[in-house]
């Protein structure tokens, strides 16, 4: 493994300050004011956050309350139409406007829609879908409703749903999602925000973080089954979009102090996910 390579800054090849984070379920009710202060800042001082969220846990919830059997085959829920009817409701509705709130509440300006609205996230079956049912994968972003919302000086928040051409909709895995954004608005770099310091493995019995990994490594990692569960799609949506425009994904621990604005100042935190 590679230890220590220090971060470049985060910018596109362009030079604009476009980024790409991921916030997971796993972490969004325990990220503190300060995580949306230091948003608000960096928004503040011209960078151009773009947010793709997930929201896993509160699906569950929501299914468990109204009674909802539902299982998971590969990291992704098996998906039926009364299914995707909470996963709508609790992405698009409650967790995508708990986000814009906050970050409103800490004075940023924020826009939430989800891959529906515009035709944002178009989507097809994945491969698997006999097994998963209304699971997708991303067939095209609509880049310029990303850069639109930018330039009208609000950062789009973006729930995972997408959609096909005749109106079907689709559940999106939150991590795939934010790759493709990530690819078709050529942001460089993508940051995802977690519930861990990065990818851990355990050398002579300690846990440690691995600071750099390349897909290589990351499979080697999946095969020993180091890597397993949630951080299963997050690896592969990483490996996925850093064939193309990006460049780099970091995964760091929401709950780091000013963790958004270190990682861009180029601070050493987490895992960076390298070609
Ligand atoms: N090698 C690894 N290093 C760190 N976390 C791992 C690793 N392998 C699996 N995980 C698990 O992945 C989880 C993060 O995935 P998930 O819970 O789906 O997060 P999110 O909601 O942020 O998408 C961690 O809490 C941890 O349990
Ligand atoms: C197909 C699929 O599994 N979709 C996910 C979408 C939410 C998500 O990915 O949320 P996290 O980032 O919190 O895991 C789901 O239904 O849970």
């Amino acid at each position: 493994m590679t230890l220590n390579t220090a971060h470049e800054p985060i910018g596109n090849t362009d030079g604009t300050k476009l980024f790409v984070m991921k916030c997971g379920g796993s972490t969004l009710a325990t990220l503190p004011d300060s995580f949306f202060e230091d948003l608000r800042a960096l928004q503040q001082e011209g960078a151009q956050p773009v947010i793709v969220h997930g929201g896993g846990p509160a699906i569950s919830e929501n299914l468990a309350k109204l009674g909802i059997e539902s299982s998971f085959v590969n990291g992704l829920r098996v998906t039926t139409e009364e299914v995707l009817d909470v996963v709508e409701m609790t992405l698009a509705g409650s967790i995508n406007k708990a986000i814009v709130r906050r970050i409103q509440g800490s004075g940023g300006r924020a826009l939430g829609i989800s891959g529906i609205d515009g035709g944002l996230i178009m989507a097809r079956p994945v491969s698997n879908s006999a097994e998963v049912g209304l699971v997708g994968e991303v067939t095209k972003v609509q880049a310029e409703i990303v850069t639109g919302i930018l330039a009208l000086g609000y950062m789009p928040i973006i729930a995972p749903i997408g959609v096909d051409a005749s109106g079907q909709r689709y559940n999106i895995n939150a991590d795939t999602a934010a790759g493709a954004v990530a690819s078709y608005v050529e942001s460089s770099r993508m940051i995802v925000v977690t519930d861990v310091p990065g990818i851990m493995r355990t050398v002579d019995g300690q846990k440690v973080v691995l600071p750099s990994v390349t897909v290589q490594q990351i499979e080697e990692l999946i095969e020993s089954g180091e890597i397993y569960g949630g951080m299963i799609p997050k690896v592969r949506a990483a490996m996925d979009c850093i064939q193309g425009a990006v460049s780099e994904v970091v995964i760091v621990d929401g709950k780091e102090p000013r963790v958004l604005s270190r990682v861009l100042q180029g601070e050493v935190l987490g895992t960076r996910i390298v070609r």
